[in-house]
């Protein structure tokens, strides 16, 4: 309920004051390439004073035309007509409107141009600025569907709004030849241009109405469109072909899909019939406030006041006229729906993380001297009614390797994700080596940790890179990039790839490969294996590893993060086991700890869990 009245407070204050992200708009496309924005609003400056040029010359034809059948004929030949010099004016002024024509479509050509170059480059600078700005946000942020909803409209303005730029170019230059027309209109008739405007007025009402009916929708469906979005890729990608075939859940998605579409169809063409009925009855009123001032036109023509050129001047220029104004306060109200749009885009970039470095960061201490405490730290997930974890206290000792075990939804990954600063505690706090990890430096902190999820990425990228990205700057170190692998174990299995480290992985562009599970488990590892971290992470990292490969990957582990600190997590006690200390999670709180050892012997929750794994063995 809140979060719909937010949703309208939103689109009140959006609707309040539309236009004030043009200048924001402007901003972007300006720096996005200033010799562009120059170039193509200086074409439709030169543009726009052209249909008068056009017309004047036309009228000075019309009129040398007229005067010249009221004069005797030279001859009945060309010639005659050429030497006798009575054509030299109009041949000038033909050559003229010929010129013109040429300039007005080299003109119109180069200003597509450049208004196609700009807005390619504005989609690709403002879609960069978009993944640049989702980087900065809290995870938190970017896990709430109300965020993700306003990421999913921002995106679509990305690419979906790059008309509006050429829009409001257009109009810009509409306006400068209206005003040329104008000028040359009014020294004739001052008040054809009035009926004119008033004509216009319910048309442009009612489609600033129609506009906001259509924003409303939209913006009130996002969750629905996202949804379709999302159906779409389930039911054809091939991540989800396997499932979707087994389970033959094609017919289950396509119904769903139905219902969704069909319901924003209903929507959408209700308003479409209404606007496009409403649009012809204003259509008529202008037509007639036209044609009203045309026979007035031609009846002061006919009267004689006005000469044959003046009225083809009149008329053209008139016809004009109407077209560009009519085309101007249409434009008007679209842009002013545009820019409701537009307002998702600068909405999602005004947003602000909240987890950020302190003004004045401590350098994380390097190595960490005593490790990290959680002190009566709890945490609750933005909308979760229960806590994720609460009253935790723990301690993760500088050099140890720590194994996190409890049942699904104890709280594991949440210690992890707090460690690494993707959440801040809810209540309590957490210290690196006695201070609030608030206190330190945020990028630092993130560098000093390598984490591995168990849903980590696969990344569509080479072998190579999926083990590079743990440290970007080393992307193209190969030797480095070789050596992490080895300490994985992923190397054999590289090795063996057609193309080896410059092997695509997954399926999804040409010459992808895919990965057993296990192998990939092996290549995010040694993604971790690529940071110089002093704090390594595997959460449930050797699930889908087979018994020889999880022993041999967790004998490395120990030895590779020997004077380093450790967290694993994982439900495989053959796994845990081999930790300094093993820490038992319930209900989010550690519940025991100890050894291997000292936790059997003292017959608690992990001796009944042991025992239980155990049995399914014998
Ligand atoms: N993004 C999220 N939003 C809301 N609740 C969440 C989110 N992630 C986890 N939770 C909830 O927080 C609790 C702890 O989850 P967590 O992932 O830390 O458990 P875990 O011990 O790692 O579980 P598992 O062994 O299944 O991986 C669970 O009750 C879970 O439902």
């Amino acid at each position: 309920m809140n979060l719909k009245l937010d949703a309208i407070r939103t689109m009140l204050r959006d609707r309040a004051g539309p236009f004030r992200h043009l200048v924001s708009l402007f901003r972007l496309v300006w720096t996005a390439s200033p010799a562009l924005t120059v170039g193509s609003l200086g074409l439709r400056l030169a543009r726009a004073v052209l249909p008068l040029l056009g017309l004047v010359v036309g009228k000075l034809i019309i009129d040398a035309v007229v005067s010249q059948t009221r004069l005797p004929s030279p001859g009945d030949s060309l010639i005659d007509w050429i030497f006798s010099g009575r054509l030299d004016r109009l041949i000038v002024l033909l050559s003229l409107e010929f010129a013109l024509a040429l300039l007005s479509n080299g003109l119109g050509r180069a200003s597509a141009l450049a208004d196609s170059l700009l807005s390619e480059r504005y989609s690709n600078f403002a879609s960069i600025r978009l993944m640049n700005h989702a980087a900065t946000l809290d995870l938190e942020q970017l896990e709430s569907s109300a965020e993700q909803d306003r990421l999913d409209r921002a995106r679509r303005q990305v690419t979906g709004r790059t008309s509006l730029l050429t829009q409001i170019f257009g109009q810009a230059q509409d306006i400068l030849t209206i005003i040329s027309l104008a000028a040359g209109l009014i020294a004739y008739a001052p008040w054809l241009i009035a009926l004119l405007c008033l004509a216009l007025i319910p048309s442009f009402l009612g489609e600033k109405h129609f506009n906001a009916q259509s924003y409303r929708i939209d913006y009130f469906r996002t969750p629905e469109r996202r949804q379709l979005d999302y159906l779409r890729y389930l039911g054809s990608s091939t991540e989800t072909a396997k499932e979707i075939k087994l389970f033959g859940l094609n017919g289950f998605l396509a119904q769903r899909f139905e219902r969704f579409a069909d319901a924003m169809y209903a929507d959408n063409r209700g308003l479409a019939i209404r606007r496009a009925a409403w649009g012809a009855a204003f259509s008529g009123v202008g037509s007639l406030a036209y044609y009203l001032a045309y026979f007035l036109i031609v009846w002061r023509a006919a009267s004689g006041r006005f000469s044959l050129g003046d009225l083809t001047f009149l008329a053209g220029s008139f016809l004009r006229l109407r077209g560009l104004l009519e085309g101007l306060l249409l434009g008007f109200s679209q842009m002013a729906g545009q820019v409701l749009y537009l307002a998702d885009l600068f909405d999602f970039f005004e947003l602000r993380p909240t987890i950020v470095s302190p003004a004045l960061p401590l350098p994380v201490p390097h190595p960490i001297q005593i490790g990290f405490v959680f002190e009566d730290v709890g945490y609750r997930y933005a909308g979760s009614e229960t806590w994720a974890v609460r009253h935790l206290d723990l301690t993760l000792h500088s050099g140890e390797v720590l194994a996190l075990v409890g049942q699904n939804g104890a709280g594991k990954t949440t210690i992890v994700k707090l460690l690494a600063r993707l959440y801040d505690p809810t209540e309590g706090r957490v210290l690196l080596d006695g201070r609030d990890l608030r206190d330190y430096d945020l990028a630092q902190l993130r560098a000093r940790v390598g984490v591995i999820f168990q849903d980590f990425v696969r990344f569509h990228l080479t072998a190579a890179e999926n083990i590079g990205v743990g440290r970007v700057d080393d992307l193209t170190d190969r030797p480095r990039v070789a050596e992490a692998a080895v300490r994985s174990l992923a190397d054999r299995l590289i090795d063996r790839l057609p193309l080896g480290y410059d092997q695509p992985l997954g399926r999804r562009f040409n010459n992808g490969i895919d990965l057993s599970g296990g192998e990939w488990q092996k290549i995010a590892i040694a993604r971790a294996y690529m940071r110089e971290a002093d704090v390594l992470i595997l959460d449930e990292p050797t699930a889908a590893l087979d018994a020889r490969a999880e022993y041999e990957v967790f004998e490395r582990f120990k030895d590779l993060s020997r004077g380093k600190t450790a967290i694993l997590i994982s439900h495989r006690f053959s796994t845990v086991r081999m930790a300094d200390r093993i820490v038992v999670l319930g209900g989010g709180r550690v519940i025991e700890t100890g050894t291997h050892e000292s936790l059997l012997a003292s017959g608690g929750n992990y001796a009944e869990l042991f025992d239980l794994q155990a049995s399914g063995y014998r």
